[in-house]
C-alpha cells in the first residue's frame, strides 16, 4: 500500500501508469478516498492506499482503529460508503464479489472448521470457498497433489491426514495459510495470524510467512496486528490507523518510528529493531521495582 494523499514525509509516491478508472496499473489493492460509515459511526475516513505486487504490508492500530474494516474491503467482504476500492483490478460495486473473493487468499485464525476434517480436507475447501467439503465435489489428482505440496511447504510435511481437533494452534494457523494459498492468489490477507500462539508457535508461523514471500516473490500481503513483535522480517511497508484515519503509511522503516507509533496508540512507545524484528516498549516514569 502506498499512501497517496496526503503523503507524510518519507513516503514514496512514485507515479505509475493509471487504468481508465484511475487505479495504478500495477496495483493489487487500491483505495481512493474511502470512507466507511455504519450506524452513524465513521469506521474509515477518506483513506487512500495502494498495495503493489510483491509488497508485504503491516496494518497496525489500537482496538477500534478500523483495521478489520479495511481488511474487509481488501477481501471484497464489504462496500465503501464513499470513494472507490479496486481489488485485483476489479472495482467493488461493479463486479461479482463472490468470484472476486475466491481469488483472494484470506487467513482468519477464527475460521470455523465443522467436524473432524483432516488438514488436507480443510485446505481443499479453499478451492470451493466453503467451510465444509462440498457435496458431490471431487478434487482432481492435480489439485490433490498441489494441496499436498502446499502442506509440505507450510511446514506440515507428513501431517496432511491429521484431524483438525488434534492439531496445535500453530499447526492450524499454518494449515489455514495453505488453505488461503491453494487458489494461487496474488493478494494474501492475514488477520492477526499469531493470535493465541505461544512464543515458539508464533516464531514458527512468522518464519513460515517469511518463507512464503521468498517462494512467491510477486505475492502481495496485508497482515493485521496490534503487536510489532508479530511482524515478519519480510514486512516491506506499514500503515498506522487510529480512529479510522491513516496516521502514516509507506516503507516500514519510515513509518514504524517511536513518534508515529506513539501518536497512533496515543501512548509513549519506544520502537527498537534488531535482526529485522521490531520491539515496542513504554518508557517507565515510576522507579523500577527491586
Ligand atoms: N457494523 C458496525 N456498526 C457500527 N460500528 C461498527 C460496526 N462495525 C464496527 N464498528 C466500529 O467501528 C470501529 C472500527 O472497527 P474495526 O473492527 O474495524 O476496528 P479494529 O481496528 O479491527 O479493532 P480491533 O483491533 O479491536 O479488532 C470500532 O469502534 C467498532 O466498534
Amino acid at each position: 500500500m502506498t499512501l497517496q494523499h496526503p503523503a507524510p514525509a518519507g513516503t514514496s509516491t512514485s507515479p505509475a501508469p493509471s487504468t481508465a478508472d484511475g487505479a495504478p496499473s500495477d496495483a493489487v489493492l487500491h483505495l481512493a478516498g474511502v470512507s466507511v460509515l455504519r450506524s452513524g459511526n465513521v469506521l474509515l475516513d477518506a483513506v487512500h492506499l495502494t498495495v503493489r505486487a510483491g509488497e508485504h504490508w503491516a496494518l497496525l492500530g489500537p482496538n477500534g482503529a478500523g483495521k478489520s474494516t479495511m481488511l474487509g474491503l481488501a477481501g471484497a467482504l464489504t462496500h465503501p460508503s464513499r470513494g472507490t476500492v479496486d481489488v485485483l483490478g476489479r472495482r467493488i460495486g461493479r463486479t461479482d464479489l463472490m468470484s472476486l473473493r475466491r481469488e483472494i487468499g484470506h487467513v482468519d485464525p477464527r475460521h470455523p472448521v465443522p467436524g473432524p476434517m483432516t488438514i488436507e480436507e480443510v485446505v481443499l475447501t479453499g478451492l470451493t470457498g466453503s467451510r465444509a467439503t462440498m457435496m458431490r465435489w471431487e478434487p482432481s489428482a492435480a489439485q490433490r497433489t498441489h494441496v499436498r505440496e502446499l502442506v509440505d511447504q507450510l511446514g506440515l510435511a507428513g501431517k496432511a491426514s491429521r484431524e483438525w481437533p488434534l492439531l496445535s494452534q500453530g499447526e492450524r494457523g499454518r494449515a489455514l495459510i495453505a488453505r488461503a494459498l491453494v487458489v494461487e492468489p496474488r493478494l494474501l490477507l492475514l488477520d492477526e495470524p499469531a493470535t493465541g500462539l505461544d512464543v515458539a508457535a508464533r516464531e514458527q508461523l512468522l518464519e513460515t510467512v517469511d518463507h512464503l514471500h521468498m517462494l512467491w516473490p510477486d505475492l502481495a500481503s496485508v497482515l493485521v496486528t496490534h503487536h510489532l513483535e508479530e511482524l515478519p522480517v519480510t514486512t516491506t511497508h506499514a500503515a498506522l490507523l487510529n480512529g479510522g484515519h491513516l496516521v502514516a503509511a509507506g516503507p516500514v522503516d519510515d513509518v514504524l518510528t517511536s513518534d508515529q507509533v506513539s501518536a497512533t496508540f496515543e501512548h509513549p512507545i519506544r520502537i527498537a529493531r534488531e535482526d529485522g524484528r521490531w520491539r515496542a516498549s513504554s518508557p517507565r516514569t515510576a522507579p523500577s521495582l527491586g
